[in-house]
């Protein structure tokens, strides 16, 4: 995102806290583990070290860590007393928490002027300048104009939506859903079976966003129906690998251990499940990957009681 940046013509710093990879990074113009084939713009500038220092004079600044990490670096610069608009990239929950980034941000930077990107971005392809949209959410008008200012260009369609809550609640189901389609895959369950927890997944997100106090249309945006689409279907995607890996006969620690990245929706299903359960939302797919991710339910069985419901109206 920080290369996505550079031809809007603005001038990026990115920091990083491992000194050593920062500075492998400068070298060689290139994060090859993360970002094979790209090559940095050379304008963009790697900084590790004091972070202060990076944003310091800075019109707007972006996070791009896992949820995990997202409390500390919030706290940091509403300590520091950062007057820049803030936005994040992490889709999920706080592992620790449960809670989603906006709620973790109230909590540690309630002053912080914050906002978020989401939608269906895999960040390789962001970094190749293949043509991407995205949202930007935030309550604040001029934090959404500022993030569409900074990243708007050639290869990316930022679209504004003050719907803070639906876009984060689209951004942490969909990761949960890939874990249930790269299972169903894995399986061979078939298309038919991909489609329907596909769209089932959506009706699940959507229930559990609107009773959370996301706007119904969101889930049918970028942020939702796009990337659920892209995370469920998508090669690239780690959350649809720990579905594949589990369906291989993996054990979770396994799946995760192999995977060697992050997949936020492990975390995220429990705590969805948990606010759905306080709020009486019904989520069926989601209660199964949670079944299975503790090892309560074997594949078959999950299948069997999806299948098993008793029928309803669709709608
Ligand atoms: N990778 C993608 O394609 C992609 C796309 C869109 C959104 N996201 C979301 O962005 C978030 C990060 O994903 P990622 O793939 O970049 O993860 P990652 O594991 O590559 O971590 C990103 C960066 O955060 C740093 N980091 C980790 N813990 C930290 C900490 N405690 N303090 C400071 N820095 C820390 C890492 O060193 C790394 O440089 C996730 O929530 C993911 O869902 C990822
Ligand atoms: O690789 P995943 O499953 O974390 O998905 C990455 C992005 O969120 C896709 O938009």
């Amino acid at each position: 995102i920080s290369a996505a940046a550079h031809p809007a013509g603005h001038h990026v710093v990115l920091w990083g806290r491992d000194a050593a990879q920062v500075d492998a990074m400068a070298r060689s113009r290139a994060n090859p583990r993360y970002l094979a084939g790209v090559t940095f713009p050379t304008s963009l500038l790697l900084q590790s070290g004091d972070a202060r220092e990076a944003w310091r004079d800075a019109d707007l600044v972006v996070l791009g860590t896992p949820m995990a990490a997202l409390r500390a670096q919030l706290a940091a610069l509403a300590e520091a007393g950062c007057t820049a608009p803030v936005a994040w990239l992490c889709k999920g929950v706080e592992p620790a928490s449960g809670l989603f980034p906006h709620e973790v941000q109230a909590e540690v930077g309630p002053r912080l002027r914050a906002g978020l990107l989401s939608g269906p971005s895999f960040a390789l392809e962001v970094a190749q300048a293949q043509p991407t949209a995205l949202v930007a959410a935030s309550a604040d008008a001029e934090v959404r104009e500022r993030l569409v200012a900074a990243f708007h260009g050639p290869a990316l369609r930022v679209y504004g939506n003050d719907d803070v809550t639906g876009v984060e609640v689209g951004g942490a189901v969909k990761n949960v859903l890939a874990i249930a389609t790269g299972l169903a895959d894995g399986l061979a369950l078939g298309l038919n079976a991909r489609a329907a927890l596909i769209t089932r997944g959506l009706t699940e997100m959507t229930r559990l966003g609107i009773a959370l106090g996301g706007r119904a249309e969101t889930f049918m945006g970028l942020s939702g129906l796009g990337d659920l689409v892209l995370t469920a279907t998508g090669h690239l995607s780690r959350n649809r690998r720990v579905g594949l890996l589990l369906a291989e006969g993996q054990t979770l620690d396994e799946a995760v251990r192999s995977l060697g990245h992050v997949a936020e929706g492990v975390n995220c299903a429990r705590a969805v499940v948990q606010r759905a359960r306080q709020l009486e939302v019904e989520m069926p797919i989601a209660e199964a990957v949670v079944g299975l991710l503790d090892g309560r339910l074997r594949p078959a069985d999950a299948v069997a009681a999806l299948m098993a419901r008793e029928p309803a109206q669709e709608i």
